[in-house]
């Protein structure tokens, strides 16, 4: 046997990559169209089967179809985004204010992906250095749901203007579970083929080659 036979064929390659690079975040595109039950739970799978510190697999996944929620999220959205608005100045400013930053009520579904920070006990294998490890599996998680979403042709937004002790109030969570991920899901009329801040002028895809370094930093990276 040799290593090529753990590779994936070359469809299944093409699609992984597909579901990479087309992959986008949406907030204006969202139809009203509900998610069928079982595809919900395909997505959640895909979720729950991402990698985790010492496998501590600390997400728990809150479904908010509650329209009465969603517009407390968005009136919390609203206050931290005036206060977001306050960073920019002028043209800056103004082309701010014309991004359109959530999905929440457009949206049929929101899903809060949160990490319980003290799941499995006082010592998790693999988080002794670094007690962040198990907010940088929820996000692993939350990628494992991206990908497979848009794979699915749902579309997926990331809300993160959110005070995070009022979205917590509001989602009733418990002290030590923290509210990673505020996500919009939904079918889309579009997906975009870039980034829709790229669109529209924001912040462009940087190039990669600008971001590679050799052995140390600074260092010229060279590929032989
Ligand atoms: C942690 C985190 C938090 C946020 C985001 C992403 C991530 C990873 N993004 C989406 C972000 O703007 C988007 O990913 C980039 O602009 C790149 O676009 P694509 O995701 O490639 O379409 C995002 N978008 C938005 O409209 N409102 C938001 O509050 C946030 N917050």
């Amino acid at each position: 046997m040799t290593t090529s036979d753990h590779r994936f064929s070359a469809t299944e390659r093409q699609g992984l990559y597909r579901a990479i690079h087309e992959r986008r975040d949406v907030r204006s595109q969202f139809l009203p169209d509900p998610i069928a039950p079982d595809l919900l739970e395909r997505l959640l799978q895909a979720a729950h089967h991402a990698p985790s510190v010492g496998f501590m697999q600390p997400w728990d996944f809150i479904v908010i179809r509650s329209r009465e929620v969603r517009q407390d999220v968005q009136a919390i959205f609203e206050r931290e985004n005036q206060k977001a608005a306050e960073n920019y100045a002028g043209e800056r400013k103004t082309l701010y204010s014309r991004l359109k930053l959530e999905g929440i009520m457009d949206s049929p579904l929101n899903l809060c992906i949160t990490c319980n920070r003290s799941r499995g006990g006082t010592h998790v294998l693999g988080r002794n250095s670094v007690l962040e490890t198990d907010l940088f599996s929820v996000c692993l998680a939350v990628q494992n749901l991206w990908l497979a979403a848009r794979a699915e042709g749902i579309g997926v937004g990331w809300v993160s203007i959110l005070d995070q002790d009022e979205l917590s109030a509001t989602l009733k969570l418990p002290t030590d579970v923290y509210p990673v991920a505020y996500l919009c899901l939904g079918y889309v009329s579009e997906f975009l083929d870039r980034p829709e801040l790229e669109a529209k002028g924001w912040r462009s895809r940087l190039p990669l080659e600008e971001l590679l370094h050799g052995d140390v930093w600074g260092q010229p990276y060279s590929t032989e």
